[in-house]
């Protein structure tokens, strides 16, 4: 697995992530990870400094749909992991678990297939922290499948939002934060 980059490398791939005031309501400013993923070298070191704290402490690495998936599949490629997609409700064919949730800007459903054995070590991963309620009915899904939370990582983390708190997982990691 590659070393993770300086942080000036770091400092440049978090200019590129976009604010887009009032999407996809007014008063939500959106942080759109889109350029980030455009520039191939920010990308892998943003996707090799997420996974950094964890290494050799995970099995699988769990993604949220839509965009934790982008940041979740190159993560579990880089580190020969499992892939669990967790995904809206609706999407998959046999799942195991559901679980209902708020988020900042509505309301959301998820769900995942049990595909892994009972006590997999899983790094769950998104793109974007704010209230942490998906990352919360995230990890209660994992609870329900009898997975161990082997850690959470997110790309932004938005301060002021309650996520941190909400989440209350020590091992939080947050590459950049506002
Ligand atoms: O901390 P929270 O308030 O829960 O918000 C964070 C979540 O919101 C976004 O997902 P969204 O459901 O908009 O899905 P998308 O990736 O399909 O855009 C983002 O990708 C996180 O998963
Ligand atoms: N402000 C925001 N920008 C991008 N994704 C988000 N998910 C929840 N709030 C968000």
């Amino acid at each position: 697995m590659a070393p993770t980059a300086p942080r000036a490398e770091l400092t440049r791939a978090e200019s590129l992530i976009r604010e887009v005031p009032d999407y996809p309501s007014a008063g939500i400013l959106f942080r759109d990870i889109t350029p980030l993923l455009a520039d191939g070298r920010a990308f892998r070191e943003t996707v090799d400094a997420l996974i950094a704290p964890f290494r050799g402490a995970f099995d699988v690495v769990a993604g949220l749909e839509a965009r934790g998936f982008l940041l979740a599949s190159a993560a579990a490629y880089a580190s020969g992991a499992g892939l669990m997609p967790i995904r809206k409700a609706g999407k998959l064919p046999r799942p195991a678990a559901h679980v209902e949730y708020a988020l900042e800007y509505g309301d959301a459903e998820v769900e995942a297939h049990a595909d892994f054995p009972r006590g997999s070590r899983v790094l769950l991963i998104d793109d974007v922290l704010a209230t942490g309620g998906t990352l919360v009915a995230a990890h209660t899904l994992l609870g329900e499948l009898g997975y161990a939370a082997a850690g959470t990582a997110v790309l932004f983390e938005i301060a002021g939002l309650g996520g941190r708190e909400a989440v209350g997982d020590p091992t939080l990691h947050t590459v950049f934060r506002s």
